[in-house]
């Protein structure tokens, strides 16, 4: 049975944030691989600004370079936009696999706001990963309210697949502050210049 975490994200572009906690999270959950899913578009970020699909997911293969990470386009080969419904379906079409869904701190602050967000917790584990500035929103998040009885210790953290739905846990690895907002605004054209551009989505 092959251990998988999704990361899903906007990978506006990119960055060593992801790669970083990507591989602590495999190595703290005894991941096979992570995937990460380069979404079409957040349902709840604006569209201005993000740079067309086929180069967050060239910027995101480039980022994932000979590590057990896969960057992939599957949102919009299913044509999902909303986790609940990416899920539903990897579920379906990998049914020997077995997924843990992976967000930073600040994805978990938002997380009520999503759509069938209790749903998506009972599909799968869900391991938080701790990120500089949003830890204290994201156990004082609203999802907590509900989620906080289905916690795990970190300590258990490999033992994921053998908990009962739905289930939390929240990792703390060495914290990285990067972020794309940053990396943006330091270099707002970099999907000029990166593989991928002149490509539509
Ligand atoms: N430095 C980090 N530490 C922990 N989690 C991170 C970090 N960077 C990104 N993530 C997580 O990776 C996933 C995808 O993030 P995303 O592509 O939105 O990057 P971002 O840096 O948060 O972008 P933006 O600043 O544009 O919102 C989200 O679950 C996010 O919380
Ligand atoms: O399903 C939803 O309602 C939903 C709302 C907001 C964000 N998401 C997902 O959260 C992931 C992180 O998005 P982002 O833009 O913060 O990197 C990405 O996979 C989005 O599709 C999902």
């Amino acid at each position: 049975m092959t251990r998988i975490g999704l990361l899903g994200g906007s990978f506006n572009p990119a960055h060593r944030g992801h790669r970083r906690v990507t591989l602590a999270a495999i190595d703290a959950l005894g991941l096979d691989e992570a995937w990460w899913l380069v979404s079409p578009g957040n349902p709840l970020k604006p569209a201005a600004g993000m740079a067309p699909l086929a180069v967050r997911l060239a910027s995101a293969r480039a980022m994932a370079r000979r590590t057990p990470i896969r960057a992939s386009d599957i949102e919009a080969r299913l044509g999902t936009r909303y986790t609940a419904d990416t899920l539903r379906q990897l579920r379906r079409r990998y049914p020997r696999k077995r997924f843990v869904w992976l967000m930073g701190a600040d994805n978990l602050a938002q997380f009520h706001r999503w759509r069938d967000w209790r749903g998506i917790a009972r599909m799968m584990p869900i391991a938080v990963i701790a990120r500089p500035g949003y830890d204290d929103d994201a156990l004082a998040a609203p999802a907590m309210a509900w989620l906080r009885r289905f916690q795990h210790p970190r300590s258990a953290a490999k033992t994921w697949t053998t908990w009962s739905l739905p289930a939390i846990v929240l990792l703390r690895f060495r914290p990285d502050p990067t972020s794309a907002t940053a990396l943006r605004a330091v270099d707002p054209d970099w999907h000029r210049r990166h593989p991928g551009a002149g490509r539509s989505s």
